[in-house]
């Protein structure tokens, strides 16, 4: 028998969501938080479970795992299946969520996603491809490197694999920004700068080749508002230089810390130990050439924009109303990358007005003292989780692996950390984009993403966290609550999966957040949404058109993911759906 647990508001009657708008007296007796115990939970009566009906009652087995009726899945319930399947309506799994939960049974699929950054090591169809298949969730382009025509070819491969392929691979397009960078390097992957070398930094634009150990700086200001004495810091520190001697529009300087300089570095500049912010930091978060690539990425229909030192929530809101009148329907994501001291300073407002945040470690390190970075870090992650925004960590979690086919143990000691602290996403940049083995580097992420999950839910190791509520009116509550009874309940009976059935996807964030120990087999109707989905922890996403009744519902994805051996009989599932204020605990027939 089905157990099903609702939440009523007027009558015994469920009601779609948007009819709840203000409290009622009469749930108060239903109000969470209920204590669960198995005892507690109500068995389903005639007039209380949707999916008691005598019509599908065959299809649906007791806890125990006996059938209720029949033993076998009905023919009138066969003949369903063979209607769904044959139609448009089948639904929609990539190859290798089905490889990954047949290997791995339900619970111990991989809870944390992946994100790659695509450059020249693996912008191929084929290469592309071996990324999808090693786990990559979400592709990266970052608009400081490469043309626009490169881009559009990224897009259109992602785009291909996922139609043909049948993976649900995101597109997050990563703006360039206006900090101060160095210029391309007159076309050579990288140059080195030797100690007590004197090199040029200039505002003047070359337009031939530059000359010998010449770089271009971005910033009209620079020559003006560097003095000398100042310590010119390449990426946070790879490489450092002395100003020496200013010459109207060149800045001579002297190479105090040797290394490789790398096209299009970060600059930063350094007087009496402080970070020098001067004009620099009147330079807008999005610059003209980022308005200009956003309105790529929207005409492009990208399904995140990550926007780079961002300084306030103002930004993220005026960009938000500008993608809203530009895209009429269609939905991008807005992900806020922490990485100034203006970032970390507003930090909560900017992470409420965005969808989700990424710790960019690398320019962060380069703004803050990098002891500062681990902590910095934990304190986002907690926070994007409070307030139920999905969080990345990227920079360097792999950087050896750009040259080597091993991380170094300190590399694996910093994914771990990033996993244990339960972020949502990883992000692979050099290694993915330009290294020597971006497949390598995945299957690094992916095998150590696993491991940890598995040690940390086997020791029960994970410490409660206090989830404040994030919703403002009543109906968001009643999700709120029941996304959070319906992931206790999941770990207190130990289930196998929780299946969400979400428009939005709003519930599906709201059961991730719980962070359960079972994975959430979330059902949507919408291909962007299965997509937007593949960044948040512990979601597996399907694509399927449902309707407003669960039991139809229900027995439709039990065929469905039955007749592809990715769920069995006895297999026991909780069953939420923003639909109906319901939890159902049943075994899978
Ligand atoms: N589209 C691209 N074309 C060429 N090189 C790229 C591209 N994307 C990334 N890269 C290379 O990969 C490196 C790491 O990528 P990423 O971390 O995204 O950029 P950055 O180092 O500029 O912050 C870049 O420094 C660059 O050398
Ligand atoms: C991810 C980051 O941003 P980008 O690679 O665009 O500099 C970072 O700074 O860590
Ligand atoms: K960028
Ligand atoms: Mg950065």
């Amino acid at each position: 028998m089905t157990q099903s647990l609702q939440l009523f508001t007027s009558s015994a009657i469920s009601l779609p969501k948007h009819s709840i708008s203000k409290p009622f007296s009469s749930t108060a007796a239903f109000r969470f938080p209920f204590s669960f115990s198995k005892s507690s939970i109500r068995a389903s009566s005639s007039d209380l479970n949707p999916l008691s009906s005598s019509s599908t009652s065959q299809v649906l087995v007791s806890e125990n795992g006996s059938s209720s009726g029949g033993g076998v899945v009905s023919s009138s319930a066969t003949r369903e299946f063979v209607s769904v399947a044959s139609d448009s309506t089948s639904i929609d799994v990539d190859a290798v969520t089905e490889a990954e939960l047949k290997e791995n049974g339900f619970r111990s699929t991989r809870r944390t996603k992946l994100v790659c950054t695509i450059g020249p090591a693996s912008c191929g169809f084929e290469q592309l491809e071996a990324l999808a298949v090693g786990g990559m969730n979400v592709a990266r382009i970052n608009m400081c490197h490469g043309t626009r025509d490169w881009h559009r070819t990224v897009i259109e491969r992602v785009r291909r694999l996922n139609d043909e392929k049948g993976y649900a691979v995101a597109i997050m397009m990563d703006t360039e920004g206006s900090e101060i960078h160095m210029g391309d390097l007159g076309g050579a992957s990288s140059a080195k700068a030797e100690d007590g070398e004197i090199w040029t930094f200039s505002v003047r634009a070359f337009d031939s080749t530059l000359p010998e150990r010449t770089i271009n700086v971005n910033y009209e200001g620079f020559a003006e508002d560097v003095r000398v004495g100042d310590d010119l810091l390449v990426d946070g520190g790879m490489v450092r230089f002395e100003v020496i001697e200013k010459i109207g529009p060149d800045v001579k300087c002297l190479c105090t810390d040797p290394g490789l300089l790398l096209p299009r570095a970060n600059l930063t500049f350094w007087r009496d130990g402080h970070l020098v912010r001067e004009r620099n930091a009147m330079l807008p978060t999005i610059s003209s050439k980022d308005w200009l690539d956003i309105d790529f990425g929207i005409a492009e229909g990208v399904d995140f924009l990550a926007i780079s030192f961002v300084k306030s929530a103002e930004v993220i809101k005026h960009l938000k109303s500008y993608i809203a009148a530009r895209s009429r329907g269609s939905d991008i994501s807005i992900i806020a990358k922490i990485e100034s001291l203006d970032s970390l300073k507003n930090l909560e407002e900017i992470i409420l007005a965005s969808d989700g945040a990424m710790v960019a470690r690398g320019d962060l390190g380069a703004q803050i003292p990098l002891e500062q970075v681990p902590s910095v870090q934990q304190k986002v992650v907690q926070l994007c989780r409070q307030l139920n925004k999905p969080v990345i960590v990227a920079s360097q979690l792999l950087e050896s692996m750009i040259e080597y086919p091993t991380p170094t143990r300190a590399e694996v000691a910093d994914v771990s950390e990033a996993v244990r602290q339960r972020s949502d996403a990883l992000m692979l940049s050099g290694e993915s984009a330009m290294g020597q083995y971006p497949d390598k580097a995945l299957a690094v992420l992916r095998s150590v993403s696993l491991r940890i999950e598995k040690w940390w839910r086997d020791e029960k190791r994970h410490e409660p966290m206090e989830l404040p509520e994030v919703g403002s009116s009543f109906s968001d509550s009643i999700l709120e609550e029941i996304c959070n009874s319906a992931a206790k309940m999941a770990n207190n009976l130990e289930v196998d999966a929780i299946f969400v059935y979400t428009t939005s996807g709003h519930m599906a964030s709201l059961l991730s957040r719980c962070r359960p120990d079972c994975p959430i087999f979330a059902f949507t109707s919408t291909t962007s949404v299965r997509r937007r989905l593949n960044l948040q922890w512990g979601l597996i996403p399907f694509r399927l058109s449902f309707s407003d009744d669960m039991e139809n519902n229900l027995n439709k994805t039990f065929l469905l993911l039955k007749a592809r051996n990715l769920i069995k009989s006895g297999d026991l599932v909780i069953a939420v759906s923003d639909m109906l204020q319901s939890i159902q605990v049943m075994n899978v027939p």
